[in-house]
């Protein structure tokens, strides 16, 4: 038995006790209606409300799209973060794209939340935009809730997640152009980043998945360029300029191109093309290679043709002193190595050549550049790729394509000129059928005893 007090707990005691409470509290409103000023009233019903309603357990951060005047870094992450983060349970958003933009760029609506699990502890965030009476957008904002015991987790690495995952979103989706002084302007809407140079975007279609190369020496390029990217600190601390250099050098159509728009294409680095020819002297040089942006690849192609001083450097330095009217080797290696160390950060150079032997020894020295990638005849493992490129087809599971192999393994015979005959006809059997009898009329004309090196052993780790 339960003591007795002013209410028993039957449900008639129970409804008369509510009744007495509802009328109660319809009394007190009614009296500070009539009796208290306003502004003490709010107080008083705040102060009654955070008296009933039990304390929330929940932190919620405001990430206004300004910081000051600037734009807000966290606010531009979330942005760009929550775009892969959209679920089945999201019930709106939005989709756009430019004409010029290859993807669709999604957002969340407003009022739409977003449930993030990150470690093992799940955020909301929501996307608030409000109206002024005209309709006009006033403010924006991202709210985002979470357990207030995770208060140091969520401001810390949490936060800290999302603005490196949204810059590497970022870098996914770059748009990767090609800078050339014979090009005037951009035909894009977000323009050119570097000074005198003109810019089109980068179209090549070339990947590492689309290069026919022998499979180990692609894994080493690819493994060097990450390598390269995440020793940034490292080259700081070593007080080396955080540059790399790559010398590609190869018969035509052997693919050195093709393997600069790969990388390009994969680090989304864009290309600064850098033609020799029309650059007038040293000093012209130096204003070309200063002009040019962070993150990107410089090539200077045929590098053997592109000055004749190249071949021969005693020549060169003494034109250099006496007219000092030409680029020269000196120049670019002098600007490479010197000036280089103090400026600017995340530069490939790619220097191509036909000819390695007629390259001053200069440029071969080991620690000009990082890497010497021989890009020679095709392979019949290389060819597997350009197979499955052209005629999507899996080499492996075609009878004629052992043959084929074997016939390239023992031909010298360049990616460019299979591409050519892969391109021949639509249909698979004629395809390859004419590629055996091109195979074999070439090898009848060749003399074997050259045989080619392995791809893998013309790589030099310098
Ligand atoms: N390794 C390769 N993998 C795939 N395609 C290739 C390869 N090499 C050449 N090709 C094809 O041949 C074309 C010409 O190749 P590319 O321009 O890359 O050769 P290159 O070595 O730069 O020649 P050059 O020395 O004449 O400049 C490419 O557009 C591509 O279609
Ligand atoms: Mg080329």
């Amino acid at each position: 038995m339960f003591p007795s007090s002013g209410f028993s707990f039957t449900p008639s005691g129970l409804f008369s006790a509510y009744a007495s409470l509802t009328g109660f509290s319809m009394l007190v409103r009614s009296i500070l209606q009539d009796f208290v000023p306003e502004k003490l009233r709010l107080y008083l019903y705040g102060l009654f409300e955070r008296f009933i309603t039990p304390e929330s357990k929940d932190l919620t951060v405001v990430i206004d799209d300004k910081f000051g005047v600037n734009r807000n870094q966290v606010y531009d992450a979330a942005e760009t973060y929550l775009r892969n983060k959209i679920g089945p349970e999201t019930k709106r958003i939005r989709v756009g794209k430019t004409p010029k933009e290859k993807h669709f760029t999604v957002s969340v609506e407003k009022g739409e939340e977003i449930i993030d699990s990150y470690e093992n502890f799940e955020v909301k965030w929501i996307y608030v935009q409000t109206e002024n009476e005209r309709g006009n957008k006033e403010k924006r904002y991202y709210e985002l809730t979470f357990d207030k015991k995770l208060k140091d987790k969520v401001m810390g690495s949490y936060l800290s997640h999302v603005v490196a995952a949204s810059e590497e979103i970022k870098r996914s989706l770059r748009v990767v152009k090609l800078y050339s002084q014979d090009v005037y302007g951009s035909d894009d809407e977000d323009g050119c980043a570097g000074g005198n140079w003109g810019c089109v975007r980068l179209e090549h279609p070339s990947t590492f998945d689309t290069l026919a190369m022998n499979p180990d020496a692609k894994k080493i390029i690819i493994d060097d360029l990450e390598r390269f990217l995440m020793r940034r600190e490292f080259y700081k601390r070593v007080g080396k300029a955080w540059k790399r250099g790559y010398l590609l050098y190869g018969p035509p159509g052997t693919g050195k191109s093709s393997l600069i728009a790969a990388m390009a294409n994969y680090l989304k680095f864009d290309i600064f093309d850098i033609e020799l020819s029309s650059i007038a002297d040293n000093g012209d040089l130096k204003r070309v290679l200063l002009s040019t942006t962070s993150r990107s690849i410089l090539v200077i192609e045929d590098i053997d043709c592109s000055t004749t001083e190249v071949k021969d450097r005693e020549v060169e330095d003494q034109e250099d002193i006496r007219t000092n009217s030409k680029v020269t080797l000196s120049g670019i290696l002098n600007f490479i190595d010197g000036l280089w160390s103090s400026y600017g950060d995340e530069r490939i150079f790619v220097f191509t050549t036909n000819h390695k032997e007629r390259l001053d020894p200069a440029l071969l020295r080991p620690g000009r550049m990082d890497m010497h990638i021989h890009m020679s005849f095709c392979t019949g493992i290389a060819f597997r790729t350009l197979v499955s490129n052209y005629l999507g087809l899996d080499g492996l599971n075609h009878p004629l394509c052992e043959d084929i192999e074997r016939l390239i393994d023992s031909t010298e015979v360049t990616p460019a000129e299979l591409a050519e005959e892969l391109m021949h006809d639509e249909d698979t059997e004629v395809v390859l059928r004419g590629l055996v009898s091109f195979l074999e009329k070439r090898r009848s004309r060749e003399t074997l005893q050259r045989r080619k090196l392995a791809m893998t052993k013309n790589i030099v780790v310098l």
